[in-house]
């Protein structure tokens, strides 16, 4: 008789199994701690090369949110950078608040040098989705108002095509009275949605604006840039996770200690 159960690390999902029968691989709690302690580290690194490269006193910078970007502003503190930082979270300004560094918005500070942020998955082009963490509209809008786009990410969000890594689907950020036609019309788009249900909290996620989010699983997708502007199309609709053409260089830490670059 096999158990299946889930350990979450962060945003991430590690499947794994317990058993009474000696052929089934097990996570055992110590291999789960590396696992954890090896992403970590990847992100920091990640996260620290991205500042080094990128970053100076003076700048306008957006701050993204999730795990990684804790190690961008860990590493801004550490500098004693001084640069003006605009948040895509609640998250991320707590982060900002938190480290003591400067903080703006966009009324204040409509034009940005530049905006690091982290990803669920990034493609050969530097497509992104965005959204594990519910944070994909008011990131997009900070990213839009940023003349680049750096993304910060561990080894396993790095694919060539959507899908070989990120198995949750696209995030998409809904008004909540309209959620049902939306679900809808992504079914006829052969799109698989899941309304996203909170932890600790009765009903759905409710995001930073107030809104739902679905997530729309998919087998492949062959125009990212059709698909992502027919979902905004939708009514209801306020933005996707889908990044596309936004991102000009990633920063991937690896197992080994590495960080690898992509640039386009
Ligand atoms: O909504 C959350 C954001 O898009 C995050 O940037 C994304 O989920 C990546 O998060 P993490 O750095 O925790 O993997």
């Amino acid at each position: 008789m096999f158990k299946l159960g889930v350990v979450h690390l962060g945003l991430r999902n590690l499947n794994f199994t317990t058993k009474t029968a000696t052929n089934v691989k097990c996570y055992t709690v110590s291999s789960v701690k590396m696992d954890k302690e090896i992403l970590e580290k990847a992100k920091k690194l990640a996260g620290y090369k991205a500042v080094d490269d990128n970053l100076k006193s003076g700048l306008r910078v957006g701050i993204g949110s999730g795990s990684t970007i804790k190690y961008v502003v860990d590493r801004i503190k550490e500098l004693g950078l001084d640069v003006i930082c605009v948040p895509t979270s609640f998250q991320s300004t707590q982060l900002i608040v938190n480290a003591g560094l400067t903080l703006s918005d966009l009324s204040r500070t409509p034009e940005l040098d530049i905006t690091i942020d982290g990803a669920d998955e990034v493609d050969s082009q530097l497509n992104c989705i965005k959204g594990g963490g519910a944070c994909q509209l008011q990131e997009k809008i900070v990213a839009a108002a940023s003349k680049r786009l750096v993304i910060v990410a561990d080894f396993t969000k790095d694919s060539q095509a959507f899908g070989q890594q990120w198995k949750r689907g696209i995030p998409i950020e809904v008004v909540p009275m309209a959620y049902v036609p939306v679900m809808n019309k992504l079914s006829s788009m052969s799109l698989k949605p899941v309304l996203r249900m909170a932890v600790n909290k009765a009903g759905p996620v409710v995001s930073d604006n107030a809104n739902f989010i679905i997530d729309a699983q998919f087998e492949s997708i062959s125009n990212v840039a059709e698909l992502a502007t027919k979902i905004k199309m939708i009514p209801g609709v306020v933005e996707t996770g889908l990044f596309v053409n936004m991102a000009s260089r990633a920063y991937f830490g690896q197992q080994d200690g590495t960080v690898k670059e992509r640039t386009i």
